[in-house]
């Protein structure tokens, strides 16, 4: 495994690969490997010839209150994992290789109903942040595969619409949520909480699978505002909690809707975000409609 600093140092290990025909799968990532990461390097591994591993924590998709600074880094134990996965080479730019004047004159901006709610309401410019360092990682790595984990759903989503919006000539693959065995979705900030904390954030996956059991069990259509409530209150069981958000949207549209009907036109998308202390926790489930 080859550990690459700089944009043109990538850029030449990558180009006689392609040119010898070979596919490149790309998994972006801010580091603090875990076993969801660990999930899409091996889907990575599985589908593309070359796995490229990038990993940036991208000052641009912090909001000046939020965790940068302390946002947890061990480059050493990411490189065993990422190599123990099997990636071929690991991209570890710096703040100045990506953006060498910042903040960066040109940034990428993705509109519509997926940046008009929940994280792009919670977190101002994230998703612009997120838009632009992906396009940037695109254009360096010119992947034929990117792996992303549907934790982050709606980045899922805005990276899609980039994608056919800006035609990169890319395919995404969306990855499963891994979670621990109590149901909490790995993530790398899961190392903020406290002892107690952690035991209370198993409400997420817990309000998600109650969702998930009222909208089976339900003759008619689901009334939304009765199902955000139940899961808001199954949320407010844990003392520590505050939620930012409880929401149920249509999916893959991200659009509101008053009640739905799984005999109707989309998915719905039940979607999370809890505070515990500085914490800030997000999980979703996608309830299908039938076929
Ligand atoms: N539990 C998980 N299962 C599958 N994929 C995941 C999981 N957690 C993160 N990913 C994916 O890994 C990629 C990199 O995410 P990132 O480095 O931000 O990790 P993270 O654990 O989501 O960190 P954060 O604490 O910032 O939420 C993203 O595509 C993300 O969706
Ligand atoms: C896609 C990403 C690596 C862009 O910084 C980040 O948002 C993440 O880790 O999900
Ligand atoms: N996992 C998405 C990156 C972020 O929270 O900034």
């Amino acid at each position: 495994m080859e550990v690459i600093q700089t944009i043109q140092e990538l850029r030449s290990q990558l180009s006689p690969r392609r040119e010898q025909g070979r596919t490149i799968g790309f998994v972006p990532t801010m580091g603090y490997l875990h076993e969801g990461h660990r999930s899409l390097l091996e889907r990575a591994r599985e589908q593309s010839d070359v796995v490229v591993l990038s990993i940036f924590v991208n000052p641009l998709q912090f909001g000046p209150t939020e965790d940068f600074s302390r946002y947890p880094r061990d480059t050493q134990r990411d490189l065993a994992i990422a190599d123990a996965a099997g990636a071929d080479l690991v991209f570890l730019p710096s703040v100045a290789e990506m953006y060498p004047t910042h903040p960066p004159r040109t940034t990428v901006t993705v509109n519509g109903p997926v940046t008009s709610i929940l994280d792009a309401v919670s977190r101002p410019g994230h998703f612009d942040g997120v838009a632009t360092v992906v396009s940037k990682l695109f254009h360096i790595v010119e992947p034929d595969f990117a792996y992303f984990g549907m934790k982050d759903a709606q980045q899922v989503a805005v990276i899609r619409q980039m994608v056919d919006d800006l035609n990169f000539r890319v395919t995404i693959v969306p990855c499963p949520t891994v979670r621990e065995e109590d149901g909490l979705a790995k993530s790398s900030r899961n190392v903020y909480l406290s002892a107690e904390e952690r035991a209370q954030a198993v409400v997420l996956s817990q309000a998600l699978r109650l969702a998930q059991d009222y909208v089976n069990n339900s003759k008619d259509a689901i009334d939304i505002a009765g199902l955000k409530q139940l899961i808001a209150s199954h949320i407010r069981t844990a003392p520590l909690a505050v939620i930012d958000y409880a929401e149920a949207v249509t999916f893959p549209g991200f659009e509101p809707v008053d009640s739905w009907s799984p005999n109707g036109g989309s998915d719905l998308i039940v979607a999370l975000a809890v505070k515990f202390g500085a914490t800030r926790l997000i999980d979703n489930t996608i309830i299908p409609r039938k076929v």
